[in-house]
């Protein structure tokens, strides 16, 4: 369940008004997800009635979330599907709630694509470029949350959880992602807001068509490549075993560079980035597993996967020219 903080009709009727979008009609709590409060909202105003997404943010704090809203403003603005911020009538699009930041979103068509074939790969390869491309003159910086500073961080702070086996893998993969991050390919990579957390269930389809990218609560400004490598991770693996699956990570490699083609530094690093990918979500999973914030995450994710993920990148290594004709 994912309503943490229970909104009134009330209070939804008072920002729809702040927003000038008419009506509430119904106000439906969302169970899925584990890190905010999700309602759908309906509204009517005279053009007739909309959906849309109301969010309480639970961790984010009122500093912190201005880069991730005006992100999803200008990529909608810039023709990527992602939901876009409604503003009230100063222009602000970060509201309060219930005493808590909140958002209220348009709801995208469609449905999660959760056993994709190479043809769903291909449209999210090509629509992650030509968001990466979109972000390039966004403004706003903020780092990865969840990257190697928070790596170096939080590892340690898991190690007394994990048996022996785990924790050498834990430490060495560590070591080697400090390496790599020193190397002059990786300050080679190039940059920009990433999405860094896109999986299955943050991307809908309709009718076999892509209609949206969202959940952009761990973007960030970090290297393209790392948030190739994150869906790849996840679109193009067997979920049972972790294993790389060629055809789904071709076509979605292949539509990416269709779009932006990938620089001597991103071949390099390909294998480095999908064993980083795998390493950020097996640190996080492990994390929320053994160290659960209160009143939140009563549905963890399962940390053994990405570790399974990892000790598969590792033993196999998906090299570009594997990927890319
Ligand atoms: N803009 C949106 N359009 C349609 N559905 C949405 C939208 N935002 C969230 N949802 C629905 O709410 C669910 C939970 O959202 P999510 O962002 O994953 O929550 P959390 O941040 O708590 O993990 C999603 O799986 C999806 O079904
Ligand atoms: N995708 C991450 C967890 C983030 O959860 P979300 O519901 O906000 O997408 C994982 O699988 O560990």
């Amino acid at each position: 369940m994912a309503v943490f903080t229970e909104v009134s009709e009330d209070e939804a009727r008072a920002l729809l008004r702040a927003l000038n979008l008419g009506e509430l009609r119904t106000l439906r709590g969302i169970q899925s997800g584990i890190e905010n409060t999700n309602y759908f909202v309906t509204a009517e105003d005279m053009f007739g009635q909309r959906e849309y997404v109301l969010t309480l943010f639970e961790r984010l704090t009122f500093e912190q979330l201005p880069f991730y809203l005006h992100l999803m403003k200008h990529l909608a603005q810039h023709g990527i599907p992602v939901p876009d911020p409604a503003a009230d009538r100063s222009g602000d699009i970060l509201h309060t709630v219930c005493g808590k930041p909140a958002a209220l979103v348009n709801k995208l068509e469609g449905q999660h694509e959760l056993a994709p074939g190479p043809d769903h790969c291909a449209q999210v390869g090509a629509m992650l470029a030509r968001m990466h491309l979109a972000g390039r003159d966004y403004q706003r910086r903020q780092p990865n949350l969840r990257g190697l500073a928070w790596w170096n961080e939080t590892v340690p702070v898991v190690l007394p959880f994990v048996s022996p086996e785990q924790a050498m893998l834990l430490r060495g993969e560590l070591a080697y992602q400090n390496h790599v991050a020193a190397s002059a390919a990786y300050a080679a990579l190039p940059r920009g807001p990433v999405h860094a957390d896109l999986f299955r269930d943050n991307v809908m389809f309709e009718q076999g068509r892509l209609s949206g990218f969202f959940d952009f609560y761990f973007a960030g400004v970090d290297s393209w490549l790392f948030d190739l490598a994150v869906c790849l991770n996840d679109w193009a693996i067997d979920l049972a075993t972790g294993a790389h699956d060629a055809p789904r990570a071709r076509a979605f490699v292949e539509a990416y560079a269709a779009v932006r083609p990938l620089t001597p530094a991103e071949r390099q690093l390909l294998p480095a980035m999908l064993r980083a990918g795998a390493l950020r979500f097996w640190i996080s999973r492990l994390w929320d597993f053994h160290l659960p914030r209160e009143a939140s995450l009563l549905k963890p994710h399962d940390p053994s996967h990405f570790e399974r993920v990892l000790r598969e990148r590792v033993r196999r290594p998906v090299n570009a020219a594997a990927v890319l004709a």
